[in-house]
């Protein structure tokens, strides 16, 4: 773009924006090319990890809406999750900017529940309401409320009776097939015979029609609404003339063929994101039908093909597992350490590797705060979450870390899940001796993982009634807090039916920590937490979208496991491999460091892994 003309574009935002010129000056020809472009045809943004896709959509969010002059009528800008949704929002905030009335920012599904399904799915499926509330109530997939019992089927399958829940299969929008996400169940629902097809669907419409839904089901009679009521398609055509779409290599096929059927009512549909990042196969989300949509309906291909995240080293990694031929330009430079390692673990040094990661972290001056280890699957991750890292803690302080990670308002899912760890594994040394398994929350033999969780999880409500770690302003001392933890534990020992060992034989095992009877709870607490984040080890699904000074990227120790072996991540090489993908994701997060953990390496896998760009030090 010639300079001139991009000074009097960024000239022009900083007038409507009413923000400094120099605020602005980061911005790259691409970037500005897309703030600047005016909407006439629905569009995709093309952008590959780090390319700035959330500051450029709400920079130009916020442009369209300071620039929007109807009252009732207005821009849509949806995205899949809450915090992406709040992300948005604080960045348009920042150029004093709030999007409301006539607009909307938020997640699609809470668009699609607040202006097609609650205003109409009781007329589609005649659900009379409950005192006048017609509201539909979404009923998450994996919830086994006793209720849903009444929506159960038998079905046969190889000879044998099977039991299914209602929130466990799915129907395609014409009602002519089901299917599951759990891999297991779609085998099985996929071959029904036509008796038990129609008992499913009987029950799934008895479920809708007393005025429930899952997310999925919710989806499918969106698009069942607009393709039945016509006029709601105009409508709400009308109400949201533009809708921008971020992260849209995520939208499932509902979501796809609804956002279609608006563009076909002259709704401008831009999109923004990057299908080589596509990770929810497991909702069935294709990004290749994504890509159809986008060539089909014509859309306008734009792109951001600078990384501002990574150095050169880890973007062309990222380059070369997805055997692209594009290039991208890495606008960090690199640091004075090697900045993608390969390091070789065995059997006996692999719990040890965290402390590897963080030692090298601090030898380098890197945040470790700042950083991450990241796996495929939880079970890799269990051998670092709330085990090595707490292993010396007696079970009181692991009720503690337990109740502070439970009740931090802010929690993340890591925290929820290093929270049923410790409380589990303290419940289990109570009353099971210890001998339960460290992958299930320390499950012992003999109970189901479904009640042992929900154990836990009365456990820790218990602890958050009962055991303040504070007296009004005053912080309690462990002798204090030990006297509220045993009176807790007491209360929910009498109702807990699955130990023969008695409350009197438990509490010997509640006691404060060496020496720190005078010690404030708040302070053990915090110094624990500090640790625990200075280790987050979580999912590749959870760190998407954010940015992280390193990275450990672990792989599985054998091929057992599914998609988290470092073979299913390079030897694939394609893209349409989500495995691949997911190794995308993960690489692509850090700025500085990342480093790849794999079990012992044959010869020819090593020197794959130096040809893709890894050092070995
Ligand atoms: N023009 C720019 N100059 C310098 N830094 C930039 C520029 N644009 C974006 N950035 C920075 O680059 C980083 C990555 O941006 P962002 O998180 O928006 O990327 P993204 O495209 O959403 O990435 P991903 O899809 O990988 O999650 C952020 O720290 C952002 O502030």
């Amino acid at each position: 773009m010639e300079e001139n003309k991009k000074k009097k574009i960024l000239y022009k935002i900083s007038r409507i924006l009413k923000c400094k010129l120099e605020t602005l000056s980061n911005l790259s020809d691409e970037q500005v090319f897309y703030i600047n472009f005016y909407c006439l045809r629905s569009s995709f943004l093309d952008a590959c990890p780090g390319s700035g896709k959330t500051e450029v959509l709400s920079l130009k969010c916020c442009l369209e809406v300071l620039k929007w002059r109807k009252n009732s009528s207005g821009i849509a800008l949806l995205t899949f999750t809450k915090s992406a949704a709040s992300e948005l929002t604080s960045r348009i905030g920042k150029f004093n900017t709030t999007i409301s009335y006539p607009h909307f920012v938020g997640t699609f599904d809470s668009w699609l529940h607040a202006y097609i399904l609650q205003p109409y799915c009781h007329d589609l499926v005649g659900y009379g309401g409950k005192n006048g509330d017609k509201s539909i109530r979404i009923i998450e997939d994996d919830k086994n409320a006793y209720f849903l019992a009444n929506y159960s089927s038998i079905i046969s399958y190889k000879g044998k009776t099977l039991g299914i829940r209602v929130t466990q299969y799915h129907f395609t929008s014409d009602w002519k097939e089901v299917y599951s996400y759990d891999e297991k169940f779609d085998v099985i629902v996929k071959s029904v015979s036509e008796k038990d097809f129609n008992q499913l669907k009987e029950q799934k419409l008895k479920f809708i029609k007393d005025g429930f839904a899952t997310y999925t089901d919710a989806e499918c009679l969106c698009e069942n609404i607009l393709t039945r009521f016509s006029f709601v398609k105009r409508l709400l055509a009308k109400r949201f003339p533009v809708i921008y779409i971020d992260e849209c290599q995520d939208l499932s096929e509902f979501q796809l063929r609804i956002i279609e059927g608006l563009q076909d009512e002259g709704v401008l549909i831009h999109c923004v994101g990057d299908p080589n990042q596509a990770i929810y196969k497991f909702r069935k989300v294709d990004p290749s039908k994504f890509l159809n949509f986008v060539s089909q309906s014509g859309l306008q291909i734009l792109k951001l093909s600078n990384n501002y995240r990574s150095n050169q080293a880890i973007v062309s990694i990222c380059r070369e597992l997805i055997n692209s031929r594009k290039e991208i330009v890495a606008c960090r430079s690199m640091p004075s350490h090697p900045a993608t390692i390969l390091w070789e673990y065995t059997e006996n040094d692999f719990g040890d590797l965290p402390k590897r990661f963080s030692e090298f972290l601090t030898a380098n001056d890197l945040d470790v705060n700042k950083s991450a280890i990241l796996a495929r699957g939880k079970n890799t991750l269990s051998y670092f979450n709330g085990y090595s890292e707490n292993y010396n803690l007696n079970n009181a302080e692991l009720l503690l870390q337990g109740l502070v990670l439970w009740t931090n308002p802010s929690r993340r899912t890591e925290d929820l899940d290093s929270a049923l760890q410790l409380i589990g594994r303290a419940l289990c040394n109570l009353g099971f001796g210890g001998l339960g398994n460290r992958r299930n929350q320390f499950c012992p033999d003999g109970i189901r993982r479904i009640i042992w969780r929900n154990q836990i999880a009365i456990l820790a409500n218990q602890l958050k009634k009962h055991c303040p770690l504070v007296d009004g302003e005053q912080p309690l001392k462990w002798s204090q807090w030990i006297k509220l933890l045993k009176i807790a534990v007491r209360e929910y020992w009498s109702k807990f039916k699955y130990s023969t060992t008695t409350y009197e034989e438990i509490k010997l095992k509640l006691r404060v920590p060496n020496n720190c009877g005078e010690v404030l709870v708040t302070t053990t607490s915090s110094r624990r937490r500090h640790k625990n984040s200075s280790l987050r080890a979580t999912t590749i699904h959870s760190v998407k979208g954010e940015t992280l000074d390193a990275v450990l990227l672990v792989s599985h120790r054998n091929k057992s496991s599914k998609g988290g072996h470092h073979s299913d991540w390079i030897e694939g090489g394609s893209r349409d491999e989500e495995h691949v993908r997911f190794a995308y994701v993960a690489c692509s997060r850090p700025k500085h460091l990342l480093v790849l953990a794999t079990p012992k390496l044959r010869q020819v896998e090593l020197a794959n892994l130096i040809k893709l760009g890894f050092q070995t030090v």
